[in-house]
């Protein structure tokens, strides 16, 4: 019995290329159409799911007539283009049958590491989820090069997981799971159906990809479970094509290799708060503010600050002291340090006949926060 995906609430789901376009035959329709239905079932046992698939530049090598991937990274990203619009057409008509909209997010690194451009991504998947429906990611080819590229979707899924605090991730492969060698070069390799994410044992047993279509192979899988475990996601690696995988996954079937986190979530989250020593700024709450902070776990809201120190952006990690100066909380500001110190004192509902626009209505959401 494997029992994360049973408990988790919100999922993100990966599939590899060699999945999505039946080892670049073409967009496999009747493989998403099956997964379409489960993640319609999932959403009715009340998981949020966002769904990360691969595929856009092997499609658009069969759309293009290339037989073998080309070398020239203008033509690899006039082939993202053309297959990204094959895979937003086949997921929205997969997803519509189910009474479910579709999203299309594209991400780069930038996007990312830039603090803005995260928060920014965040907020969106959040509404969008909120919506009800299924977000799509993918890299945005197009503009990347090789130097600020995710390289593999894999990374991309652990870093979405990261992104919006997701409870698992599932990537679903064309093989069960990870064997303690790559089956395709060695009979022997046995099947591993559990271990720590971020044990190091399993670097070495994972090789790169069996195919000239996928990129990462399982290493980059492996590392994506270590990477997802940082933020508190487990991860499992599951064959795409078993039957009723991510339903039964669901019912907490014991399939494909489950790699566990060993950080609780919330921890992790903490851990990576308090790695932020040296906060921009800083911002004096009232003793109103102070309360329901510490004694009642709500979010910061501006009219509950009277001071703002330091020069910071949205984004920036910044220390809450109170009156007396003593630090109580930090946590990730949805505003700058200059739009901040004009809305302080005033309650949300104000923010944009002030600034203009609404960012959000919490100076600092309650999610962003770690008391101190
Ligand atoms: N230890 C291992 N266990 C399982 N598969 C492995 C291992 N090492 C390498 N592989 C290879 O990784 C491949 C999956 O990665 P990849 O081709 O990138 O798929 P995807 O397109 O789903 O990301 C498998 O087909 C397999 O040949
Ligand atoms: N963004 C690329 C994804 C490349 C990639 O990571 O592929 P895979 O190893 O199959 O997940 C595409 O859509 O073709």
């Amino acid at each position: 019995m494997h029992s994360v995906i049973q408990q988790a609430k919100r999922l993100i789901i990966k599939v590899g290329s060699s999945l999505v376009t039946n080892d670049g035959k073409g967009l496999d329709a009747a493989a998403i159409a099956k997964w379409a239905e489960q993640i319609a079932h999932l959403r009715t046992l009340g998981k949020e799911v966002v769904l990360v698939s691969s595929g856009a530049i092997a499609e658009g090598m069969q759309r293009l007539g290339f037989e073998r991937r080309p070398t020239g990274v203008h033509e690899l990203q006039a082939c993202a283009a053309v297959g990204q619009m094959g895979l937003a057409q086949i997921y929205e008509s997969s997803f519509r049958a189910h009474q479910l909209g579709t999203a299309q997010v594209l991400l780069t690194h930038a996007d990312l590491a830039d603090r803005e451009r995260y928060l920014n991504a965040r907020s969106t998947l959040f509404t969008l989820l909120q919506f009800g429906v299924i977000p799509i990611i993918n890299e945005n080819d197009t503009v990347v090069t090789d130097e600020i590229k995710f390289g593999d979707n894999d990374t991309l899924g652990a870093l979405v997981a990261n992104l919006i605090e997701a409870d698992a991730l599932i990537i679903l492969t064309d093989q069960r799971g990870l064997y303690t060698a790559d089956p395709r070069r060695d009979p022997d390799a046995q099947f591993v159906h559990e271990a720590k994410a971020g044990d190091l044992s399993l670097e070495a047993m994972a090789g790169g990809a069996g195919t000239g279509i996928g990129r990462g192979g399982m290493l980059t899988k492996i590392l994506a479970a270590k990477r997802a475990a940082t933020s508190g996601a487990h991860t499992v690696i599951a064959w795409g094509r078993e039957d009723r995988v991510l339903s039964r996954l669901a019912a907490g079937e014991a399939i494909g290799t489950q790699l566990t986190a060993q950080t609780a979530q919330l921890t992790a989250r903490k851990q990576w708060m308090a790695d932020h020593l040296q906060t921009a700024g800083r911002v004096v709450l009232d003793n109103g503010a102070v309360q329901k902070l510490t004694a009642e776990g709500k979010s910061l809201l501006p009219i509950g600050v009277t001071e703002v120190g330091g020069e910071f952006g949205r984004g920036d990690v910044i220390t809450c002291v109170d009156a007396s100066g003593k630090a109580i909380a930090r946590g990730i500001s949805n505003y700058a340090s200059s739009d901040a110190r004009r809305i302080v004192r005033h309650p949300s509902s104000e923010i944009l006949s002030i600034l203009g626009f609404v960012e959000e209505p919490e100076l600092i959401h309650r999610d962003n926060l770690v008391l101190l």
